[in-house]
């Protein structure tokens, strides 16, 4: 699947956010009432409380696509993005941030003369000893991302449309989804979305459902999330439930590797080993590599190599952004 009608390989679309990471323990989440490995909507209150009771390390860019985006680019796909930020201090380093990383960012900052001045979304990321992130995010300005924000011209320029399944919470956002999967399919353009977080798939199942049968052409998820869709425990049975529904999918299984799901065929890929230090953002890059080899020309089994390179690299290192070369030492 090479773009050569195209200006851009993926176009992600999905919820700008800075990152406030955080080190913290078992007994700090269970005093916040968080759930281990999970995404929480906060208010901007809970935020503030959240980020003066810990000890924030780093600040970066962040956002489920915004990362897919960064680390495909690092693999040599032409790529832009569209979120919205609002125009504040974190707005303006989000957006540098990916311009920076080669990113195409052209979507409009919030209109404050349609919506209320919201800050720029943020995402308190706590991380356990054991690597695992526990998040909690505001999303600000993001809840004024709506259809319009959809740009008809960037969807018909982009040979892949890949949308975080985070973009289902903002209230306007599902709405801009459908709008987005209809332009790109109209153009002849593929859809990918990503499902995110098993809580957010709990909240929007029904929805989700229709999108993988009916509108997804790629699907990216974990062993919790595709087991959230189904409604089971059992990861071959949620595999076999994606082969019926859908004819192209990855599920990763953590140390476990990954499963390509292609017209029924099941290919398992191994995981690349390594120390983990944080996993946030480890299928954000598992998307980006995947979908950079995948519009890089590459067999699937190639595909899922570099899905999972990218993958074992931001595990092994705090933050969902790349910081090694590990693209270049392979070759891109
Ligand atoms: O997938 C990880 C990302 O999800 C949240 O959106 C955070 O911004 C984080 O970078």
């Amino acid at each position: 699947m090479t773009g050569q009608d195209t200006q851009y390989d993926i176009l992600g679309i999905g919820n700008a956010i800075t990152d406030i990471l955080a080190r913290t323990d078992a007994a700090f989440l269970q005093s916040q009432g968080l759930t281990p490995g999970s995404m929480t909507l906060i208010d901007v209150n809970r935020a503030n409380a959240l980020e003066a009771s810990l000890a924030p390390e780093q600040i970066m860019g962040g956002g489920s696509a915004a990362n897919t985006c960064v680390v495909a680019a690092q693999f040599g796909a032409r790529v832009a993005y569209l979120g919205k930020v609002s125009r504040d201090d974190a707005g303006l380093k989000f957006t540098q941030d990916l311009r920076d990383n080669g990113v195409q960012f052209p979507s409009a900052p919030l209109n404050t003369q349609v919506f209320d001045n919201l800050p720029t979304a943020r995402c308190v990321v706590m991380i356990t000893p054991d690597g695992q992130r526990t998040m909690a995010t505001y999303l600000g300005a993001c809840t004024c991302f709506t259809p319009e924000d959809v740009l008809p011209d960037m969807i018909a320029a982009s040979s892949i449309i890949y949308l975080e399944g985070y973009l289902f919470d903002p209230p306007h956002a599902q709405e801009a989804f459908r709008r987005a999967a209809a332009l790109a399919h109209k153009n002849g353009r593929q859809v990918a979305l990503s499902l995110s977080d098993p809580f957010c798939v709990g909240r929007h199942r029904a929805a989700f459902l229709d999108l993988v049968k009916n509108h997804v052409d790629i699907l990216f998820a974990n062993e919790d999330e595709i087991c959230a869709l189904y409604e089971t425990e059992n990861f071959d049975t949620a595999a076999r439930r994606t082969a019926q529904d859908t004819t192209f999918a990855a599920l990763t299984r953590s140390g476990l590797g990954s499963v390509i799901v292609h017209d029924g065929q099941m290919t398992p890929v191994a995981p690349v080993p390594t120390q983990v230090v944080d996993t946030t953002g480890a299928g954000d890059a598992y998307a980006a590599g995947f979908l950079a080899g995948l519009t890089s020309g590459r067999s699937l089994p190639e595909c899922g190599r570099l899905a999972s390179v990218a993958a074992s690299e931001i595990i092994s290192h705090y933050g969902a952004r790349p910081l090694s070369n590990l693209w270049e030492e392979m070759g891109f």
